[in-house]
């Protein structure tokens, strides 16, 4: 059965891998989490990609990972946050399926951030609350235009059910 893939974008916190989980287990889809994939290949955590191999490694990883996925395979694909960003991965993004955009505000993002270890965030390396929301508001600035491309945006805190909703009146899945 023709099964459109569907791509979760967003910045870091934004539930991403958690959501993409939990939506491919209810409606049957396989589940891909690009970081996950991306430290399978590597044999590295993300964390030591970043301090080993440095961003523009990543990057080109995190790429090459994106362009092997089939087209519309019944995919639930959690992207990482800058992977709409780089090369031209919003093409390769639309060539492949759908995309949704969970457009969280960064004060619920710096919330969520301070419950998960630093080491785990190359790019947000602050325990401080008030610098974490400058730098998530700062970068949340620069990545806009690109998330915004996505063919759907969910905005504020959601869950499964409202994603599922959206999906069907959509007719992205039956
Ligand atoms: N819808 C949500 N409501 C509340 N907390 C959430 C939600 N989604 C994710 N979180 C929490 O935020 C943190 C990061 O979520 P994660 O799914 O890893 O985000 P991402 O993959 O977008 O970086 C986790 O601790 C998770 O429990
Ligand atoms: O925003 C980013 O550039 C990144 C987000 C991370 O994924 P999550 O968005 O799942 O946290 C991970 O890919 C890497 O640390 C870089
Ligand atoms: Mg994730």
């Amino acid at each position: 059965m023709y099964m459109k893939n569907i791509f979760l974008l967003g910045m870091p916190s934004s539930g991403k891998s958690t959501l993409g989980k939990n939506l491919a287990r209810e409606i049957g889809y396989e589940f891909v989490d690009m970081d996950k994939r991306i430290e399978l290949r590597e044999m590295l955590t993300i964390a030591e990609i970043f301090s080993l191999r440095g961003e523009e490694y990543f990057r080109k990883a995190e790429s090459e990972v994106l362009q092997s996925l089939p087209a519309d395979a019944g995919l639930i694909v959690s992207t990482g946050g800058g992977v709409p960003c780089f090369h031209n991965n919003m093409d390769a993004i639309r060539e492949r399926g759908v995309s949704v955009f969970l457009d969280v505000p960064p004060k619920m993002l710096a919330d969520r951030m301070m419950h998960t270890r630093k080491n785990d965030r190359p790019l947000f390396p602050t325990d401080d609350a008030a610098t974490l929301l400058e730098e998530l508001e700062r970068k949340l600035n620069v990545r806009r235009a690109f998330y915004e491309q996505a063919d759907v945006t969910i905005e504020g805190e959601t869950d499964v059910q409202t994603l599922l909703e959206v999906l069907r009146h959509l007719s992205v899945i039956a």
